[in-house]
């Protein structure tokens, strides 16, 4: 065809109305389906191919163009803020204005309906400025698209790291920190090759030297950038996390930029907004109050850090990495002390259990308050007495020693059953008060679990009651079968509380309060018991002298007033037990005042079973461990 026929058939075609086009279309198919009948070559081809359903889709892409091009939105006024600003000094001069005239005024006069109109005069006029200047016309064809970018620096950081290639010595952006200024232009992106800063050529210069230009700059900083050809895409979805462990970016020398780190603490739940580098991820903290993430190191990073520093350590065995393995150490006990006291253990077990005994409210016993319980702790059995690695805590070690863990919100549905709730805190400090209190409040809500027993049952026990009696060959089935959340042995019998008992109370509708040791925080925290974890925390030491001035202290076997030095031993073992155990705390309550903590617990219980969470993702679906 030649140009101007050419052109002629395209005006024809634009001029082309609705209807046309579809006669036109049932004429061609006609015509096409007539020539079949003759039986003409390709007619078949092109009757197929005119009723192909991508054909008819673009015939109506075009005529929705073309409806579009005939309703082409054209601005009614070209000059609509100078006819505002004419009204304007008319409705002024006005001597005595009506209400509706001040109205137009005040409208006229607002910010938002000033830039409404003058944006409209820019997009009627088509006024776009900057007007680029023309291309040179000597430009080499194969010459690099180079990007120019400003940015007006505040008192922010530019948000964006560099580094420089050491074979070549160019700079290029590493990296762009996530809600940071650079990140929020969309002009530089990681990989971009850096030219010049501020109009200073940065081939071949150290990173520490283009700081120093950009330090040294005020206002309006001027990038030119070659950019990257292929972005790599974050194809990750936003992670949530829980730090397992503590994070400082100052006493980190491997992190590529201090001052785009994020220092944060065991417990700390993380966003995870970037995880496009495999070494360093991107995270907010939550709360989040700052726009701007921070440079954490990736969980793989981590591993390699621990897996460094675990090995700088000197080693007499091979322990599994772990971050709580001082545990030994803080749950020492003076076994002497135990083995002198034996006698009165015995005749005190006896006054507890009969004063237990009768400790019934609305006619239900409150279980799962026997001392033998809580004074075998202290003598559990350590590792191989049950058999080989048979320690509660190593059965989920590998959730202790993954630096991030996976979080997800969770809200339990009416009709599920209850979140046990754990109480936890150095002995002494009174969780076994609170608890005891919360059951005696509402036992028709809160309910102990019955502990399992291989001592004989004495003559005023009830099985099922006062505990579970079994042989020593059942418990040691069910320490195989990791059917205890803990348990211990003292003087020749073993006592556990039973993941089963804990869910015969959920099953009945109940809210299960337990307390347990740390190192039973593993077997609590499971998909099948969705533990909620309570840490009780002494109050400041005066504060704890000064409500406990009338309360007994048991130590092993006997009451006696608290002393200065059992307050120095509770205020010691709660700083250790959280350094080592805060990360699974879901809540702390102070215990000050009985009455306040009681109150302030009942509090964190309702919470945690009617509203949203943070619960490992793993409870809620199988995950890779990250
Ligand atoms: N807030 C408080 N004010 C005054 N006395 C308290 C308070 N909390 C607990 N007590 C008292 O402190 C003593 C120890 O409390 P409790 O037996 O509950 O400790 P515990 O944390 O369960 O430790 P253990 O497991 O070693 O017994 C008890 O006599 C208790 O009445």
């Amino acid at each position: 065809m030649k140009p101007a026929m050419e052109n002629r058939a395209k005006v024809d075609l634009l001029n082309v109305k609705d209807e046309d086009l579809v006669q036109i279309l049932s004429h061609v198919l006609k015509e096409v389906k007539d020539t079949t009948g003759r039986d003409i070559n390709g007619t078949e081809l092109l009757h197929s191919l005119l009723n192909t359903p991508w054909l008819q889709s673009l015939l109506k892409v075009y005529e929705c163009l073309q409806q579009y091009l005939r309703t082409w939105a054209t601005p009614y006024l070209s000059y609509a803020s100078g006819l505002s600003l004419e009204i304007l000094s008319d409705l002024r001069a006005l001597p005595y204005p009506s209400y509706e005239a001040r109205e137009l005024y005040c409208l006229l006069m607002e910010p938002h309906m000033q830039a409404l109109l003058s944006a409209h005069d820019v997009v009627g006029l088509k006024d776009y400025e900057p007007v680029l200047p023309p291309l040179p016309e000597d430009l080499v064809n194969n010459e690099e698209a180079m990007r120019i970018v400003c940015m007006v620096k505040n008192n922010q950081p530019l948000g964006a790291t560099i580094r420089r290639d050491e074979m070549t010595g160019e700079i290029y952006v590493a990296r762009v920190i996530h809600g940071g200024l650079a990140d929020r232009s969309g002009l530089l992106h990681a990989g971009d090759r850096l030219v010049e800063v501020n109009g200073h050529p940065v081939f071949g210069l150290e990173p520490e030297q283009i700081i120093k230009i950009l330090a040294h700059s005020h206002g309006t900083v001027m990038f030119k950038v070659v950019p990257i050809t292929d972005r790599p895409v974050n194809n990750k979805t936003t992670l949530f996390v829980r730090a397992m462990v503590d994070y400082n970016p100052h006493q980190d020398p491997g992190i590529p930029c201090v001052d785009a780190g994020m220092a944060f603490r065991k417990g700390n739940l993380l966003e995870i907004v970037d995880q496009t580098d495999a070494l360093w991820w991107q995270a907010k903290k939550l709360p989040c109050s700052l726009t701007c993430a921070g440079l954490v190191p990736s969980a793989c990073m981590f591993k390699r850090k621990l897996k460094d520093f675990w090995w700088s350590q000197p080693h007499t065995c091979n322990k599994v990495l772990s971050t709580v393995d001082e545990e030994d150490d803080m749950m020492a006990i003076d076994v002497s002390i135990l083995e002198t006291d034996e006698e009165a253990f015995e005749s005190e077990e006896l006054k507890e259990d009969e004063s237990e005994f009768s400790a019934s409210v609305d006619g239900i016993y409150l279980a799962g308050f026997r001392r033998s319980l809580r004074v075998c702790r202290r003598h559990r059995v350590q590792g191989g007495g049950l058999g080989p690695n048979r320690s509660p805590c190593c059965s989920s070690s590998s959730s202790l020693v993954s630096p991030y863990e996976e979080v997800v919100r969770y809200q339990r549905h009416p009709e599920d059953r209850h979140r046990l709730i754990a109480l936890l805190g150095p002995s002494g400090v009174g969780v076994n008060e609170l608890r005891r209190k919360l059951i005696e409040i509402n036992p028709r809500t809160f309910q102990g679990a019955t502990p399992h027993t291989t001592r004989p049952r004495k003559w005023y026990e009830e099985p099922g009651r006062e505990y579970h009696y079994i042989t020593r060959d059942q418990f040691e089935s069910m320490v195989y079968n990791n059917r205890f959340v803990e348990y211990g042995e003292f003087r020749g019998h073993l006592y556990g509380t039973s993941v089963d008992a804990i869910k015969d109370v959920l099953a009945a509708g109940k809210i299960c309060t337990i307390d347990i040791d740390p190192y039973a925080i593993a077997s609590v925290r499971t998909h099948e018991l969705k533990a909620y974890i309570i840490y009780i925390k002494p109050p400041p030491l005066a504060q704890m002298k000064r409500t406990r001035l009338k309360a007994q202290v048991t130590n092993y076997c006997t009451s006696r007033p608290f002393r200065n030095e059992d307050f120095h031993e509770i205020e010691e073992a709660a700083c250790r037990m959280e350094q080592h155990y805060g990360q699974f705390f879901d809540h702390v309550i102070v215990n000050d005042g009985l009455q306040a903590a009681c109150v302030r617990l009942m509090t964190a219980v309702r919470r945690a079973q009617d509203e949203p969470q943070w619960v490992p993702a793993s409870w809620i679906r199988p995950t890779e461990q990250i």
